[in-house]
């Protein structure tokens, strides 16, 4: 396999700094470009160090052309207003881009499917093989029971994380509701508090804690009377999203301009 040279957006980030400390153990992957926010204190110290490997060689820095020049894929693990931002520079530099970030609305998923017209994108809520060999179990149970067992979605994620639901619990919502031909716009319940009445049968609940240090958990409940079915995540490190992004880099290198998910990559 040939060496595929990444430039990681948010290279200090918590994805950031193990997506560089495991690219640099993979042979088969050359930490090529490390880019940070113009205002980060990062900027000018070496990514190794921000990961906690020691000096790689390669100073995070907050200039694109510098950061993308050497690389083959970008991959970003950032914000969702930092990658919108960025689009255009992506369809500038022309080489294929991962985005792990979440939070998107529909209408903002749409703006980065139309760059895939123009390079190869790859988007995921979760680079796991579990989440994502979970979502095709959803889709078969939702077919299923799910027009006859109430469906509840719970996300548990640590005190830092800026949105809520987590897209993994949406891109959850997304399968199920399309198994059980439903409109999340309108089914969906994201909070339940005082004199709120019967539950109606189409709602999809999506409940979401933030707390201390979870790395990530996600659980979808079929419940019926007498019974219910849960379908339960638990990520115990980034590193299982490390390597999903490493992956999706390699995968995505050669490809032509799309739009690809961690489907294509793992073959599911
Ligand atoms: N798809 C998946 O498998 C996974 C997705 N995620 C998603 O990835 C995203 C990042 O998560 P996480 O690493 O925990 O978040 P962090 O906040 O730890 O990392 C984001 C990094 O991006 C930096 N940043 C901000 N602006 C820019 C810019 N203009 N250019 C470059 N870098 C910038 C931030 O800097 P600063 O702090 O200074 O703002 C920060 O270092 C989230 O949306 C999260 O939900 C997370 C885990 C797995
Ligand atoms: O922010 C995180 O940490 C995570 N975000 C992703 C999401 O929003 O689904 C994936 C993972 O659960 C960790």
């Amino acid at each position: 396999m040939s060496i595929t040279a990444i430039c990681m957006v948010g290279a200090a980030g918590k994805m950031g700094r193990r997506i560089i400390a495991l690219g640099n153990d993979d042979s088969d992957i050359r930490v090529a470009g490390a880019l940070e926010a113009k205002d980060s204190t990062f900027i000018g110290i070496d990514a190794g160090e921000v990961a906690g490997i020691g000096n790689i060689g390669m100073a995070i820095t907050d200039d694109f052309d510098v950061a993308t020049k050497d690389a083959d894929v970008l991959i970003d693990f950032t914000f969702k207003t930092v990658t919108l931002k960025n689009l255009e520079m992506y369809e500038k530099v022309g080489k294929p881009v991962v985005i792990g970030t979440t939070g998107f609305e529909n209408e903002e998923v749409e703006r980065i499917k139309a760059l895939s017209n123009k390079i190869p994108v790859l988007l995921a809520p979760n680079m796991s093989l579990g989440v994502n060999l979970t979502f095709k179990v959803l889709e078969m149970v939702a077919k299923a029971v799910g027009n006859i067992y109430d469906i509840e979605i719970i996300e548990a994620h640590h005190r830092l994380k800026k949105d809520a639901p987590s897209g993994t619990a949406m891109k959850m919502a997304e399968v199920v509701a399309k198994a059980t031909n439903r409109d999340l716009e309108k089914d969906a319940v994201y909070c339940r508090r005082g004199l709120i009445g019967e539950r109606k049968d189409n709602e999809i609940g999506i409940q979401t804690i933030r707390a201390g240090d979870i790395v990530g958990e996600h659980t979808v409940m079929f419940c019926g009377n007498g019974e219910r079915i849960e379908i339960t995540h638990k990520a115990h490190t980034r590193d299982t999203f490390a390597k999903g992004a490493l992956a999706a880099a390699k995968w995505i290198k050669d490809k032509p301009a799309g739009f690809y998910s961690m489907f294509d990559v793992l073959n599911l």
